[in-house]
């Protein structure tokens, strides 16, 4: 499936044709995670569709859901833009940029600095980077591409080679450890446990997927992460601000 995806983005490259830039204020990922209201920092997903779960929600209100997620203390939107696969939109970005004043992550398949520099142009204020999907002299080039043009990036990794790899050619500000195994879609937090130990203790550490219940932030929270990406739970709730609320308000962690 991801070869699939990989495939479908290069065509997409082929034919991208850059967008006008929009105008917006940008806002830092890094610092919107560290200064979260919540113990953990939150990274609310908004995406229609998955390949592993076909499609969340019927109708996608995407200025509704991101105002309910900024609502409810997130510290940031995750914006899924790929469309074959997750049912998004490119002109979500800056749909929730007007709607909210949180920084805005571009979640897609990022290989070619076209890519990079559409981002910018799209208003992102962050893009997702996935380390396995491409060489790791492309990912450092985009990487610094990105930072030049003033985007932050969230830096994805699955296992402990992928994060031994990553660090001989960038010192990532923001990691991300997917607890999704890309091949088989399952998911388990545990992952983050397992790789934690392979990171830079300077980066600030996003764990991704399969989030679901408090018992799984506590878990995390204790293990040191800064911050977590949900998408699937919340996008599934019925009542965004209010899951969002009981998840992470009051929240006290035992160390
Ligand atoms: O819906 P979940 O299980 O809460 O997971 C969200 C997020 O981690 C997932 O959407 C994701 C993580 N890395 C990605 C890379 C591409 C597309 C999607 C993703």
């Amino acid at each position: 499936m991801l070869d699939q995806i990989i495939a479908t983005k290069k065509e997409e490259v082929r034919l991208l044709e850059m967008p006008a830039p929009v105008a917006v204020k940008r806002v830092s990922l890094k610092q919107a995670l560290l200064e979260s209201t919540f113990d953990l920092g939150l990274i609310a997903e908004i995406k229609q569709a998955s390949p592993s779960k076909g499609l969340l929600v019927e109708t996608l209100d995407v200025k509704g859901i991101a105002r309910s997620y900024q609502m409810a203390g997130a510290s940031a939107i995750s914006v899924l833009t790929d469309y074959p696969y997750f049912k998004g939109k490119k002109e979500y970005i800056k749909q929730v940029k007007d709607a909210v004043d949180l920084p805005v992550l571009r979640k897609d398949f990022i290989i070619d600095a076209k890519q990079v520099e559409e981002s910018y142009r799209l208003g992102a204020d962050a893009i997702l980077l996935i380390a396995g999907v491409m060489e790791y002299n492309q990912l450092r080039e985009l990487y610094e591409q990105a930072y030049e043009l003033g985007l932050e990036c969230l830096v994805e990794v699955h296992d402990e080679e992928e994060a031994h790899t990553l660090l001989q050619y960038i010192k990532p500000e923001i990691v991300g450890v997917n607890n999704r195994n890309l091949k088989t879609f399952q998911t388990s937090i545990n992952q983050t446990e397992l790789i934690l130990p392979s990171l830079s203790k300077e980066a600030v550490i996003v764990s991704e997927s399969g989030i679901r219940t408090k018992d799984d932030l506590i878990y995390l929270k204790n293990l040191g992460v800064h911050g977590v990406l949900m998408g699937e739970t919340l996008m599934k709730a019925t009542d965004r601000s209010k899951a969002i609320e009981s998840l992470f308000a009051n929240e006290r962690t035992v160390r």
